[in-house]
Formats: structure tokens, C-alpha cells, sequence
């Protein structure tokens, strides 16, 4: 059977093909005058070990050819690391490709899964939106864990073939993705790259794959936009949305939903909210402004029309985790098998969110008291660039299908955060920090 990577990227068509019947008579008379003396015999067979070692050190080559000209994958030593990695050590286990798994929550949610013995497989592109030296440090921290984290782009068809070549994966864990809502008017094609095409490239390989893996990923709470209905349930509108990331996610919702339903894909898309905590996302605001405050440097508070307070339902990222799991424990089955449905397959959007929003004043209060600095605050009004005025989650979905509960209220989950981040970038005022 033809590997994936074949089926998918056919080499040149209409390649030379011998047909042996007809050229097999003709092929004997003349191998039986080549070889008539004992001499040329020899040198007929050195020419042969010379040939076939040229071929074999030829195909290495080509085999590891990405490892010269783009990303570093390939070759024996990594395909053993991949399947070491993606190795299961429990009963009932489960091997997880988890995109993104150098980010915040991709790096939590292998953890997690390793440690409890799924198998996991990590994938994520390093890029520069915020400072890769966290990136790595969070590959280090999971390498020690037994995790290996592949170099590379969710927009690599390739890469993404081979993996699935090399482990069976029953799940994808979907968390690659250009994130940041106000960026997203500097860099809209960063949106586009990842959150769309990169997104399409997954679902190509996971609807071709011999056995489908079930796909969780993240969306976003931005999908609600200026929906004013509070709290946010799944089933309320999110046809109005303020920003292009959110655009770009509530597109993800829409395309995700098309290969489940034309290839029988199990798809579950998370609405994350404002998610927070050690190793978390230096462009989000909780962290900045721990930066700045720390520093001496003033900070910027929006505020909404109205002086009215801008709130974030904002959620710890251990709650987050057991979300993630819950969805995948409960994803069930993909139907397809090489491209074909053979049935409906499950489509599912949670909430995971906290249910308890705070106002962004009193997210810097609470983080003043933590870090025992007073902070130096510049309130202006929210400008236009892609902010919803508040977010508050109604999670009763997700805790009917896998009992999801948050435990962790903002005040407690920043202190685990500051704790954290002293650690890491130690009381020099966080001048380390990008
Ligand atoms: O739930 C999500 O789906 C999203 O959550 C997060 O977006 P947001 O809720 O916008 O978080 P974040 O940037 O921390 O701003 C928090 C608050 O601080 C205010 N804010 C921000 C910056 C600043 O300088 N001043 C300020 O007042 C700001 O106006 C806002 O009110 C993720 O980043 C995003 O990737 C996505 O996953």
C-alpha cells in the first residue's frame, strides 16, 4: 500500500515503466553473453556494488533532502525520536499530534497528556510573533518530559504527511495559530498564513489519513464580537465579529464543520477565554503589564464607551487543560478512511471560559498586590482595533459533556502567574523579557 505521503505527493507522473513480460527473453540472451567469461563477471559485479551503493547513499539523501534546503526534519534518527515520543504507556492510551506545542497552552496540554501516558507528538514553527527564547525554553522543559517537538509549519503538507506516516495518531490537538487580537491589524496575512490555509493543510492530512484522527482545536471567544447577549452560549450569535482574528476563527469553525461533514471528521472547536498562567504569552495583557509594572514603565488601560470598564471572563490555564482533555477523552470516533465518509461523525463547540468576568482595573489592582509595586496607569479610550468590550462564558455545555468546572479565580491564578514569572525571569525588573 502506498505510504500517505506517496497518495498525497504522487512523484512526476508518467515515469518510465518497464513492461518485464515482453523484455524478459530479449534481457536473458543478453545477460548470458555479458557473463560468458569469469572476468567480466567480476567487473560486472563491481560495477553492480558500486551502483548499488551510489543509489542507497543517493536515497538517504533525498530522504533527509529537507534536512539541507528547508526545516530539519527527516532521516532515521528522527523518525525514532517521533515514534518514541508518540509511544503510549497506558491502557485505552491515546497518541496526540499537538500543533503548537511550543505555545502557552500547547505546552501545558502535552504535558498533561504525557504525564497521565498518552502519547505526544509536538509541532510548532518558533516564529517570531513573540520572543522564540520562551518557545525553546518550553521545548526544553517538554524534552525533559520525554516530549519531542518537531521544527516545522502546519503549512508543510509534507512534514505533516510524514508524521502520520510514522505514528497512527487517534488525535490531533489543534492549538498552532496566529493569536492576539490587535496584532491582527498589523500583520493580517500572519491571520491568514496560519489560522486558514495552515488550518486546511492540517484537515488534508487528517481526512487522508488511513485511520482519522479525531481533531480538537482552539477557536476563540473573540467569535462572539458585539454579541451583547451575556452570559455567551454556544448557540448565540457570532456573525459579528470585531477583529480579523476572530474572523479568521469563526472561519476555522466554518471550514472545520464542511470536512466533517464531507469526510466524517470528529471535530470539537474549544472558545477559549483570555486563558492565563505561568508560561503564558508575553503580547497578553496580564503579562505585559507584570513586565512594565515591574519595570517602572507606565501602562495602558482601555476603557470602553461610556468610561464603562472593559472585562475579561479571563480563565486559568489549568482549567483549560482538563477542558482539553475532557474534549479529547470524549471526541468520538472519525468515520472516513482515506478521504471516503463511511458515516456522520461528531461536530462539537464548547465554552471554556470561567464564568466570573473582572474588569481589566482590576486585573492591574490585583496584579499590584502580587508584585508589591504600585503600577503607573494611563487609561485612554479603548481605540478601534478589534477589542469587544467584555466576555463572560455560560460553560454548562461543556460540564454536561465532560464535566467541566473551573476552579481558579483570577486572584489565585495570578499569583501562581507571578510566582512563575520571578522565577523564570528572575527580580531583575523582567529586563530579560522581549
Ligand atoms: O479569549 C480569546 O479568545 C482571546 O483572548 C485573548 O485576547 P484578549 O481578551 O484581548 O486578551 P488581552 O490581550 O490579554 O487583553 C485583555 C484585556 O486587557 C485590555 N488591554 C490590553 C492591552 C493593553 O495594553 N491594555 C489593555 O487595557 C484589552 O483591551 C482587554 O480588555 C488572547 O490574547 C487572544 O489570542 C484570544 O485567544
Amino acid at each position: 500500500m502506498p505510504s500517505l505521503e506517496e497518495q498525497l505527493f504522487p512523484s512526476t507522473p508518467g515515469k518510465f515503466k518497464i513492461d518485464r513480460s515482453s523484455h524478459h527473453h530479449a534481457m536473458n540472451r543478453q545477460f548470458h553473453r555479458c557473463f560468458s567469461s569469469t572476468s567480466t563477471m567480476f567487473l560486472w559485479a563491481l560495477f553492480l556494488i558500486a551502483l548499488t551503493a551510489s543509489y542507497l547513499s543517493f536515497q538517504s539523501f533525498v530522504d533527509s533532502g529537507s534536512k539541507y534546503f528547508t526545516a530539519s526534519w527527516g532521516g532515521i534518527q528522527w523518525e525514532k525520536q517521533v515514534r518514541n515520543s508518540a509511544q503510549i504507556h497506558r491502557g485505552g492510551g491515546m497518541s496526540v499530534l499537538v500543533t503548537g506545542a511550543a505555545g502557552f497552552v500547547g505546552s501545558h496540554v502535552s504535558l498533561a497528556l504525557k504525564k497521565r501516558g498518552d502519547g505526544v507528538v509536538g509541532i510548532d514553527n518558533f516564529n517570531h510573533y513573540y520572543d522564540p527564547s520562551l518557545k525553546k525554553a518550553r521545548r526544553s522543559m517538554l524534552a525533559e518530559h520525554g516530549i519531542f517537538v518537531v521544527a516545522g509549519d502546519i503549512n508543510d503538507g509534507k512534514l505533516l504527511a510524514k508524521l502520520f506516516d510514522v505514528v497512527g495518531f487517534t488525535h490531533v490537538m489543534h492549538l498552532a495559530a496566529q493569536a492576539g487580537v490587535r496584532y491582527a491589524m498589523e500583520n493580517p496575512n500572519s491571520y491568514i498564513h496560519s489560522n486558514i490555509a495552515g488550518l486546511v493543510t492540517l484537515l488534508e492530512i487528517c481526512k487522508s489519513a488511513e485511520t482519522q484522527p479525531a481533531v480538537v482545536w482552539a477557536s476563540s471567544s473573540s467569535v462572539y464580537g458585539l454579541n451583547e447577549k451575556s452570559p455567551f452560549s454556544e448557540s448565540d450569535r457570532t456573525d459579528q465579529p470585531a477583529s480579523l482574528y476572530a474572523a479568521t476563527k469563526k472561519a476555522g469553525e466554518e471550514i472545520t464543520h464542511t470536512y466533517n461533514h464531507i469526510y466524517g471528521l470528529s471535530i470539537t472547536g474549544l472558545r477559549f477565554f483570555t486563558v492565563y498562567g505561568p508560561w503564558g504569552r508575553p503580547d497578553m495583557a496580564y503579562f505585559s503589564f507584570t513586565k512594565n509594572i515591574l519595570q517602572g514603565k507606565p501602562i495602558t488601560v482601555y476603557r470602553g464607551k461610556n468610561r464603562v470598564d472593559l472585562a475579561r471572563d479571563f480563565t486559568y490555564i489549568d482549567d483549560v487543560v482538563k477542558g482539553c482533555l475532557g474534549s479529547l477523552d470524549t471526541a468520538g470516533r472519525s468515520t472516513g478512511s482515506g478521504g471516503k465518509k463511511t458515516g456522520p461523525a461528531p461536530y462539537r463547540i464548547f465554552n471554556l471560559g470561567n464564568t466570573s468576568p473582572v474588569t481589566v482595573p482590576t486585573l492591574v489592582s490585583i496584579l499590584e498586590r502580587h508584585l508589591k509595586v504600585k503600577a503607573k496607569k494611563k487609561v485612554v479610550e479603548m481605540p478601534g482595533n478589534g477589542d469587544v468590550p467584555f466576555t463572560h462564558a455560560n460553560i454548562s455545555s461543556a460540564r454536561r459533556e465532560f464535566g467541566y468546572r473551573p476552579t481558579t479565580d483570577l486572584q489565585t491564578g495570578l499569583k501562581k502567574f507571578v510566582k512563575w514569572y520571578l522565577a523564570y525571569y528572575g527580580h531583575n525588573h523582567g529586563k530579560a523579557v522581549n
